[in-house]
């Protein structure tokens, strides 16, 4: 079966360049080369600590940059960045906070409707028909259609992100941190809102998120991202119960409690390394109890650990 989404070497540098460098330094690289697949219909969870490079991944994901190495394919479809719409048309992001992320000064109606003609150069009667479609489907009023972003609370509001992002008739929605801003009352309807619409669509979604149990909850397997590359990937039941890479235990050792964000190991951000002048070797040994010499010089590769659960690991757990 063709994956929904294939990711081949991707890697993305950023260049630095002037300043200090003088142009010379090699770059932060934000996106170490990786290489992963999604089912269709699958959701995947996406989880590491800030500036893990989570962010960079997803914005190369929907073509919103360029990446440095690598390929993106989605449903067998190779994706260039020279066509946008052709990202567009397949894969589509769900901002964290939509209020913000949506033009104050356009109706939702204007908004909903952008990517329509973009995307696909619908006539009008098209668009109002797609538009009433969705609007039914997410539960969302007619009348809205006439309002602008800030008139909304936080659920509704979130309700319209994924509306926008269906209107597209997307294969793969990317959820970053979709519920973080809620209410948990309100995070439980968002969800399984999100849960129908994927049965319904057959969608897949990539859902990256701070809180490991939310994670755990809607995935179906789950990467662990650490400074750039993947270091776990396995399913979801097993990755924080039973953890193999010394990083994801830190995790999961540090949000044990149902619903608490990622926050211990945040705090530690001085441990992290340096982008600008990464160490040789595994980017976690600086903070691994079970760090060797091997550790200190070598950069482990992604090895299968146990069934369907792999980590970049000199010595696993
Ligand atoms: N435009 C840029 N130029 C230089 N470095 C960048 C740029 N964007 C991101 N980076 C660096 O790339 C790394 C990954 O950043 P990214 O924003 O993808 O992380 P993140 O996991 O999404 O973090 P957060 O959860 O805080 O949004 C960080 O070291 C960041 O400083």
């Amino acid at each position: 079966m063709t994956a929904a989404l294939k990711v081949d070497n991707l890697a993305k540098t950023f260049s630095i360049s002037g300043g200090l460098f003088g142009g010379q330094h090699p770059g932060v690289r934000a996106i170490r080369p990786m290489s992963f697949e999604v089912q269709t219909g699958e959701t995947l969870g996406i989880v590491g600590e800030s500036g893990c490079g989570k962010s960079t991944l997803a914005r190369m994901l929907v073509g919103l940059l360029e990446p440095t190495e690598g390929s993106i394919e989605i449903e067998g479809k190779a994706l260039d960045n020279a066509d946008p719409a052709a990202f567009g048309r397949l894969i589509q992001y769900m901002f964290q906070d939509p209020v913000s992320s949506l033009n104050p000064r356009k109706t939702i109606k204007q908004i909903m409707e952008a990517p329509l003609k973009r995307l696909y150069g619908m006539n009008r009667a098209e668009r109002d028909a797609r538009i009433d479609e969705i609007f039914d489907s997410v539960n969302l009023r007619p009348e809205f259609l006439e309002r602008y972003p800030h008139e909304f609370s936080g659920g509704q509001a979130q309700r319209i992100g994924i509306a926008r992002a269906l209107a597209a008739s997307p294969r793969i929605i990317i959820l970053d941190e979709p519920v973080s801003a809620l209410d948990v009352s309100v995070q439980a309807q968002v969800l399984n809102l999100m849960r129908r619409l994927k049965s319904e669509f057959n969608l897949t979604y990539l859902f990256i998120s701070h809180d490991l149990a939310v994670v755990e909850a809607v995935s179906d397997r789950i990467v662990v991202l650490y400074f750039g590359a993947v270091v776990e990937i396995g399913r979801a039941e097993e990755v924080f119960s039973n953890p193999r890479h010394p990083y994801t235990k830190l995790l999961a050792d540090s949000a044990p409690v149902v619903g608490r964000p990622l926050t211990a190991p945040e705090q530690k951000d001085s441990e992290l390394p340096d982008p600008l002048n990464p160490p040789p070797g595994c980017a976690f040994a600086t903070r691994c109890p079970r760090a060797t010499e091997i550790c200190r010089d070598r950069d482990p590769a992604l090895e299968q650990v146990g069934d369907d659960q792999f980590a970049a690991c000199f010595h696993p757990l």
